[in-house]
Order: structure tokens, then sequence, then C-alpha cells
């Protein structure tokens, strides 16, 4: 054998499968502590002890080898060798979760069964001896035939004893393909499941059951009443601290912003390229990368929410709700990840079995508020919102935060409901998802979790929405302008924004938004930059720094203009990315023309309402 021999790791969801592969790779795959975290192959590299190279591929859990959704499907075709463009492994890493046994090896007898070469990972023993659990992994590995090694993914205890066992299986690799003879191929899930029990029992040592505090905790948090209060609770504090734990870090950068257009306006002469730095990329980008701090704090929330094992306790919470509007249960993490970004909300849908369950996920999932809209809500509603407390703790614009974020969810929900009785007519799945362990969440993985986020941010900062701005900064400054006339309405950019202006004018939207609709289209930050970059080249003699924003939009936007223009932002569907990753995944133009379509009738509906509205009520 020449090629690099590949390896897998497979088992039930959230047992620790991809915090393994971490471990074993170096890699920085997400974990997440509920179940449907990972679904797409990833690969890495692993170093054996006699120096080997092996290619380790993690992938999506599955519960049986019946696959049941296209993620698990994902899962079978690996291991049974009927994946496209992809070799049978030479070896199984099964990860099982030890707290949780008779389940996980359900899965692990069908897998053993397939006859390769299979070493067990006994993973999250730390979480078991928690729970007042011992097992005895070597009388479990002579039961089921095949060696058991005890993990702690985390921790990464039992590497080693993994790596050294499987340079041993990989080297008797080569002769030992399937045994269908194996009774465990073709028994029916009960026999499995109870010869299951009987191996777990048979390895248990003790166990005393110290599982009094979890219950506690979940007499809480899944409480109708007190459950529902605690999330409500848990999300308004959320806002809350997105306002006003960022100022601070925020003032600082706009500040390093404002410092390094003056020094370039004091240091090269008044050409084109000073105006591109200062106005255009300074402007823009700085206008956008300002969010930073607040994006990074949103994702605090949301990573610590998940790694403690709430998440899931939340999507119990919701599943009346979301069943009432006929979406699945398992519909609340993918919506749930589209609060990051539409994209990865979609791929998490394959998580879902029904098809029809799945679609209306897909196409209700970009009314999720995705973290890039955080700039443009915040911008608006910093400038216009005043900033006063209604209740004592209660800020307005906190306040008006998280009621754009309740009208997207609102919006959903009404929009699922209608879908289910028309195009996706279908019954819905029931809520099928296990409650991951409460756990502490660890330090190390939040802070990873918030440096690839920013990551992803600033490289959008750096890439798309510099190009955009850029672009932009061509557009409207030239032609130049003859004296009397406005650069942003005089050059190509305002000539454009001009007739988009005809469109949106009877929504209440001006001028600068026109302008700004455009550049959202490539990534929604966008909008923000762009309003900066032209009110910069409109006023270029102007002081710069965070303020100059914003007042600029306080003297030229009235306040339904402002409504209008966040109503627009919850419903419109502005993002290329994400229609691209519909037509992946539904696998033609229908439905993302479907969506397109839907969510821009919407957002012109509701922007218009808004504005008549408040205009209605002399606001
Ligand atoms: N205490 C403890 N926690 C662990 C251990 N292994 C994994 N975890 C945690 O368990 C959760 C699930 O881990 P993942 O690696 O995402 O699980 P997975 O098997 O890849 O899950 P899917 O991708 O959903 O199939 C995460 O919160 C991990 O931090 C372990 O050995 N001990
Ligand atoms: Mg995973």
């Amino acid at each position: 054998m020449t090629s690099t021999p590949l390896v897998a790791l497979v088992g039930n969801p959230n047992a620790g499968k991809s915090a393994l592969f971490n471990a074993l790779t170096g890699a920085r795959q997400k974990v997440g502590n509920y179940p449907g975290v990972t679904v797409e192959r990833h690969s890495g590299k692993l170093v054996l002890p006699d120096g080997r190279i092996v290619e380790l591929v993690d992938l999506p859990g599955a519960y049986s080898l019946e696959p049941s959704s296209p993620d698990e499907r994902v899962t079978r075709d690996v291991v049974t060798g009927a994946q496209i463009g992809e070799r049978l492994p030479d070896a199984l890493i099964v990860v099982v979760d030890a707290s949780n046994l008779d389940n996980h090896l359900r899965f692990a007898l069908q897998l053993i069964a397939l006859g390769l070469p299979v070493v067990v990972a006994l993973n999250m023993i730390d979480l078991a001896a928690r729970d007042g659990l011992t097992l005895d992994p070597v009388k479990l590995s002579a039961e089921l035939g095949v060696p058991v090694i005890p993990t702690v993914a985390v921790r990464r205890r039992g590497l080693d004893e993994v790596k050294a066992t499987l340079s041993g299986l990989i080297v008797e690799s080569a002769a030992i393909r399937l045994r269908p003879s194996d009774p465990a191929i073709g028994e029916d899930i009960v026999t499995l499941q109870r010869r299951a029990r009987k191996i777990a029992l048979g390895a248990t040592v003790s166990e005393a059951p110290v599982r009094r505090w979890t219950h506690a905790l979940d007499a809480v948090a899944l409480h109708p009443v007190w459950g529902v209060l605690l999330l409500m609770v848990i999300l308004f504090t959320m806002f809350q601290a997105v306002f006003s734990w960022a100022t601070v870090p925020a003032d600082a950068i706009s500040a390093g912003i404002a410092w390094a257009q003056e020094s370039i306006r004091a240091t090269l002469p008044d050409t084109p390229l000073r105006s591109l730095l200062t106005d255009g990329l300074l402007a823009g980008v700085g206008a956008v990368i300002v969010f930073l701090p607040q994006i990074l704090i949103l994702f605090a929330f949301i990573l610590v929410l998940e790694a403690s094992g709430y998440m899931v306790r939340a999507a119990f919470l919701m599943d009346r709700v979301m069943a009432s509007v006929g979406l699945s249960g398992r519909a609340f993490i993918p919506l749930l990840s589209s609060f990051a970004c539409a994209v990865p909300g979609i791929m998490a849908t394959r998580t879902i079995e029904d098809e029809k369950d799945r679609l209306t996920t897909i196409l209700i999932a970009p009314l999720m508020t995705c973290s890039a809209r955080l700039p443009v809500y915040t911008l608006v509603i910093g400038a216009l919102i005043p900033d006063r407390h209604v209740l004592p703790f209660v800020g307005l614009q906190g306040l008006v935060m998280f009621a754009l974020y309740i009208m997207g969810l609102v919006g959903a929900f009404v929009v699922a409901l209608v879908l289910r009785r028309t195009v996706t007519a279908g019954v819905s799945s029931g809520f099928m998802m296990e409650m991951p362990k409460y756990q502490m969440p660890r330090l190390r993985d939040v802070a990873i979790g918030l440096w690839s986020r920013a990551e992803i941010f600033l490289k959008r900062a750096g890439t798309t929405i510099a190009l955009t701005i850029v672009l932009l900064w061509v557009l409207a400054s030239y032609p130049v302008a003859p004296a009397g006339q406005k650069q942003s309405e005089y050059s190509i950019a305002g000539r454009i924004a001009s007739g988009i202006e005809v469109v949106v004018r009877p929504i209440g939207f001006n001028h600068d938004i026109a302008l700004a609709l455009l550049p959202a289209m490539a990534a929604r930050e966008a909008a923000v930059g762009a309003i900066a970059t032209v009110y910069s080249i409109d006023n270029p003699d102007d002081p710069r720094g965070d303020n100059q924003l914003r007042r600029n939009l306080q003297a030229r936007w009235s306040l339904p203009t402002a409504l209008a223009f966040l109503m627009w932002f919850v419903f419109a569907p502005q993002c290329i990315s994400t229609i691209a990753v519909t037509r992946r995944e539904t696998n033609g133009w229908k439905w993302p023309a479907f969506m397109v379509g839907y969510l821009f009738a919407l957002a012109y509906i509701a922007a218009g309402a808004t504005y008549w509205a408040a205009i209605g009520l002399g606001l």
C-alpha cells in the first residue's frame, strides 16, 4: 500500500468526535455541546508514533447505519466505501460517550460488524466519573472484541494510546475486509439495543447516581414558565451587553482610524490616492471594523451558551412554538446557527431528515438576524434612537435592537406557517434530540471560537468589503462634480442611486440609502461602509472620527426613514453567499429564486408600512 492510510472518526452525535479530531490533528473544527455540529466530512493529518502519516476524517454523527438525514448518509457512505471519490477507510476510531454507553454502543456494534479494524475511544470518562459511573474498559474490550481506550478528548487524555493502537491496526489492515457473517449486520434495532445494553451493564463497575443537580437545573431551565422567563432574561442581557460593553473598545478603534486618516491627510498631497485611502478605505472599511467588539460580545454569549449545554434546552423550550408553525424541532439548531450567518445555518439543515421540513427551514433561515446586520442596526440605532432608560437597567437602544431580532423571528414563524400550508405542505417530525450534559464552558474553546469569528469578520472586511468600498469610491468620485453640484449625486454611483431611489422613495428611503443598497448585496455590513465613504467624499473637510458618521445621519435622515431602513434589513435578502448556498443545498435555482422573491416583497411591504405608520404617528 503506497497511499496514506485513511482513518475515520465515527460515532453518535455529540460523542466528542470533533474534539478528538482537533486533539489528534491540531485542527480547529467546531465542537459544540449539542448534536449535529459537524455536517460535512473534514480531514486532517495525524502522525503515528512510528512516524507514519495517516489521513484522519471527522464525520457527522449518526445514530445507525440506516441514515435518516443527509448528514448521516455521508457517514454511512464513507464507512461502507460507497462515497464517490473516496476510498474505504483502513481503520475506524469509534467514539462513544462513556456516560451514555448503551445508546452509543448500538451504533458501535454496527460499525464493528463492518469488519474494518476498529479502536473504540471510550470518551468523556471524566463526565462519567462526575456522574458517579465507573467503567471497566478491559471488560468492554473483551465483550466487543476490539481495543477500547478511555479518553478525555478535551484534556488530551488517552491520545497516545489511541495513536499506538492505531499503528498496530493499520499494519495488519491489508488482509481484513468486510465480514458479512457478523451477527450485527442486518440485526434489527431492538436486538441490537438489547445486546448493547447487556454489554454496557457488563462493563459497568459501579454506578452511584449523583445527577441530582442536573435535574434541579433542568427543573428550572425546562419549565414552561420559568424556563421561558430565563431564556428571555438571558437574551435580553445579551443585547444590553452588546450595546453597553462595546463602547470603550469601539471608541478606541474609531479613534485609531481617525488618527490614521489624519496622519495620511497630513503627509500625502491632495491626490485621488489620498482620497481613496482616507475617504474610501479608512472611512468605509473602518466604519465596519468598529463593530468588531460588538460581534465578539454577541459570540461570547452564544459560545458559552452552546458549550454549557443550555442551547438544546432552549431548543426544547421553543419546540412547542416551532411545532405550532409546522417546523421540526430539529430546525432549532440550524436556525440558531443562522444568527451567526445564514450560510452555515443552511448547511446545518442537513440534520433534518424530512425534505419538506428541511426546505422550510432553509427558506426561513435568512430571516434570523445574522451578525452582519449588527453593524447596520447599531449604527442607525446609535444615531437616531435616543439613549435613555425606559426602566432601570433597560435602555431604549437595547430594547429596539431586541425588537428587531424578535421581528425577524416572528417574521420567520409567520412565513413558515404560510409555507407549510402551501408550497412545503406536509407533516412535521417531532423533537428528536438528546439533552447534552451540562458542562462548564472551557475558556480555551470559547477563546478559539471567538478568534475564528474575529478572523472571519476581519477577512471579510479586508476582502469583500474593502473591494466593494474601493469600487464604490471609484463610482462615487467620478465624474467630478462641477461647483455647486453634490458629488454624491453627480457621480456614476449617484446616478445609479437616483434610479434606485425612484423605486424605494415610496417606502421612505432617501438617496443615501438607495446608494447603500447595492454594496449591501455583497455583504450587509458594506452598507455602513458605503454610507461612511459617501459622506466622507461629500465633506472631505469634516473633522474625522466616530461622530462624523453619526452627525451626518442625524442631519440627513428622519426617524421614519431610519425605522423603514432597519425594517428593510430585517427582511431583505441581501447577501449573495446565502443565495449561492441555497442553490447548492436545494440543487437548483428554483428555491433560491423563490426565496429572494418573497424576501424582497416582504422587505418592501414591511419597510413601507413602518415608514407610513411612523409618519402617521407623527414621529
Ligand atoms: N468533559 C468532556 N467533554 C468533552 C469530551 N469530548 C468532547 N467533549 C465536549 O462534548 C461536546 C461535543 O463534542 P464534539 O466534538 O462537538 O462532538 P461530535 O461528536 O463532533 O458531535 P457532532 O459533530 O454533533 O456529531 C463539546 O462541548 C465538547 O467540548 C470529553 O472527553 N470530556
Ligand atoms: Mg463534530
